[in-house]
């Protein structure tokens, strides 16, 4: 074998790029040039020296503030769940009685004549849904607010907002602020077209920064027959139902309890009242107690009574 061939085989010299050598060579290197790695120690002092390393650094930032922003909140809530309630709002003559109306024959195919103090009514195998109209009294908002999981806010497409969607707003603020979606009536008033378009932008954007930007508006483009269009009925339905499948209970709500009474029950013996029409009667009110478990003496909100000391606790 000749001498140049033995010599082509030979590999040329690599220096080394890590290991300790070169640890050792570049620390030495920065001792002759005179940096010092404390002097990045200090980070309020000196800001990111990788753009990479900034990069993972704010990923890392953003998925542990998300990690906080989902934890679950503790449910206190035993047993089955009570159902979920909808409180539909809006100023007087908007439609709220129909809206309900329309949604239960939605759910259970049952005509409700009238609306007169909450409806349950079973979805699927153990969902209930209770919707409750809203009265057009401070007093009455107040309460909703305080129980409701989601609230619909009706508002006249031929009027515009109105004061008390503005102030069921603020209440609910206070409230924990539940889930909410607003619904335009009245959209049949408009002939034309193009002011109908204009119109529903208007309010969309509207409601968008009054409560948060993608908040949900849905359109109930008129009567047939004295009855809301099914097709839009049923979207209204399916995301009532979205609504019930992701609830997450809120914070607030489950630092106050609360009763939402379904039913009550005069229970005054019948003599009592006989001999005098205006004696003390004694009221049972029944309905699920929310946002804790029971402990006898402890006090709840009773809506539309006030705040109660539970006495007699049965389960
Ligand atoms: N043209 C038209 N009429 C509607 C619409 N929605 C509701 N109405 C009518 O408005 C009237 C009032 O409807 P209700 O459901 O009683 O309204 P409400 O909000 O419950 O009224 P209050 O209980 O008085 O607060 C009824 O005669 C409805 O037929 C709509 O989209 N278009």
């Amino acid at each position: 074998m000749a001498a140049d061939e033995l010599m082509a085989t030979h590999k040329s010299h690599r220096a080394p790029k890590r290991g300790p050598t070169m640890k050792k060579k570049s620390e030495n290197d920065k001792k002759k040039r005179g940096v010092s790695d404390n002097k990045q120690q200090n980070s309020k002092a000196f800001s990111f020296t990788s753009a990479d390393k900034a990069k993972i650094l704010k990923l890392h930032a953003a998925e542990k503030e998300q990690k906080r922003i989902h934890l679950p909140t503790i449910d206190r809530n035993y047993g089955d769940p009570p159902p979920f309630v909808v409180v539909v709002q809006g100023p007087p003559g908007v439609g709220k009685s129909l809206v309900i109306k329309s949604l239960v024959k939605h759910f259970t195919h049952q005509n409700v004549p009238e609306v007169r103090g909450p409806i349950t009514i079973v979805q699927g195998s153990k969902n209930r849904i209770q919707f409750v109209e809203c009265p057009n009294d401070i007093n009455g908002m107040v309460d909703c607010a305080k129980v409701a999981d989601l609230a619909i806010l009706l508002i006249d497409g031929s009027y515009g907002f109105e004061m008390e969607t503005f102030e069921f707003l603020n209440i609910m603020q206070v409230h924990g602020f539940p889930k909410v979606m607003g619904v335009l009536t009245h959209l049949d008033k408009f002939n034309d077209v193009k002011k109908l378009r204009k119109t529903k932008k208007r309010l969309k954007q509207r409601f968008s920064t009054e409560i948060y930007k993608g908040a949900k508006l849905f359109y109930l483009s008129g009567l047939i027959h004295g009855k809301y269009s099914k097709l839009e009925v049923d979207h209204l339905s399916q995301f009532i139902s979205l609504s019930l499948i992701k609830f997450h209970p809120l914070k607030w709500r489950t630092s106050h309890p609360y009763v939402l009474a379904d039913r009550m029950e005069d229970v005054t013996p019948p003599e009592k009242i006989q001999m005098d029409k205006k004696c003390d009667r004694n009221v049972t009110l029944y309905g699920y107690l929310r946002g804790c478990n029971l402990k006898k003496g402890m006090k709840v909100h009773i809506a539309g009574v006030g705040d109660y000391s539970l006495a007699g606790v049965t389960d």
